[in-house]
């Protein structure tokens, strides 16, 4: 039995969106599925899966990592989710998503969209280790769990190939986590080990954490707007005076077929 579906990105964190509108198609997505869509050698390749599910008057976006994993939510994902309800499914700007972490709403200007992301929760101080080194880090809520570390330099972290070790007594369920430098004011660049995924070229809710904690570290006015730089591309974050964090960036589809895996 074939199945459609797209495949798009977000500054390069890439997935592949699955139409399941009254929730049939792929209501047994397991995790053997989700494994082999995003598998790069045997399948189409993926950070991650977006299934797109009617509910009620609107859609909810049901989030998986490449390893099957579910998670609460992604900045980079919504992104592409919004394009593809918009161009596909003829969803007007602007547009509300329902997440496993309640409704955002997006906007488009030019070829940017916008998601506002909710309010942070900047819940206290914790250490990563890498490789044997240990880290301190930050540990921020953008609905999902994430570790920022301020580094001098990127290649600290060395290779990314396993997880980050993390104290599973702040992270029960794990923790993506964002390396930090400084490339100017309110600019920055990362890197990212996402859980779930590994090391991703982007990740939307780590960039708001990281920019979180560097207008934090910066004393910054809230409206301030931060670049960040990712491997495949750059963010912007606003983290508002109604504490409302809006990320902005491209939403790229490239494909779309039917698959029987
Ligand atoms: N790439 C995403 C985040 C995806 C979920 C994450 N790996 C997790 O498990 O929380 C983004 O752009 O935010």
């Amino acid at each position: 039995m074939s199945y459609p579906f797209l495949k798009g990105h977000g500054t390069e964190n890439d997935f592949v969106v699955l139409p399941d509108p009254d929730g049939t198609v792929h209501g047994d997505l397991s995790e053997d599925r989700v494994r082999a869509l995003c598998d790069r050698r045997a399948g189409i390749g993926g950070d991650g899966v977006l299934r797109a599910v009617r509910r009620g008057e609107g859609w909810f976006m049901d989030y998986r990592n490449a390893d099957g994993s579910v998670s609460e939510m992604c900045g980079n994902g919504i992104r592409v989710f919004a394009r593809y309800l918009h161009e596909r499914e003829g969803e007007p700007f602007p547009m509300e998503v329902q997440t496993r972490d309640g409704t955002k709403v997006l906007d488009k200007q030019g070829d940017d969209y916008t998601a506002d992301m909710g309010s942070p929760e900047v819940l206290g101080e914790t250490e990563v280790t890498v490789h044997g080194a240990s880290f301190p880090a930050t540990h921020v809520s953008m609905g999902n769990p994430h570790a920022v570390v301020l580094v001098d330099n990127l290649a600290e972290a060395g290779a990314l190939h396993e997880p980050p070790e993390h104290d599973d007594g702040v992270f029960p369920e794990g923790v993506n986590v964002e390396f930090v430098v400084r490339r100017g004011e309110h600019h920055v660049a990362m890197r990212v080990h996402e859980r779930g995924s590994g090391e991703t070229r982007s990740c939307g809710t780590g960039a708001c954490a990281v920019a979180v904690v560097a207008a934090l570290a910066d004393d910054a006015p809230r409206g301030t707007a931060y670049r960040v730089d990712v491997p495949g591309g750059t963010l912007s974050v606003v983290w508002t005076a109604d504490d409302r964090v809006l990320l902005t960036g491209p939403a790229v589809l490239v494909a779309e077929g039917l698959t029987d895996l």
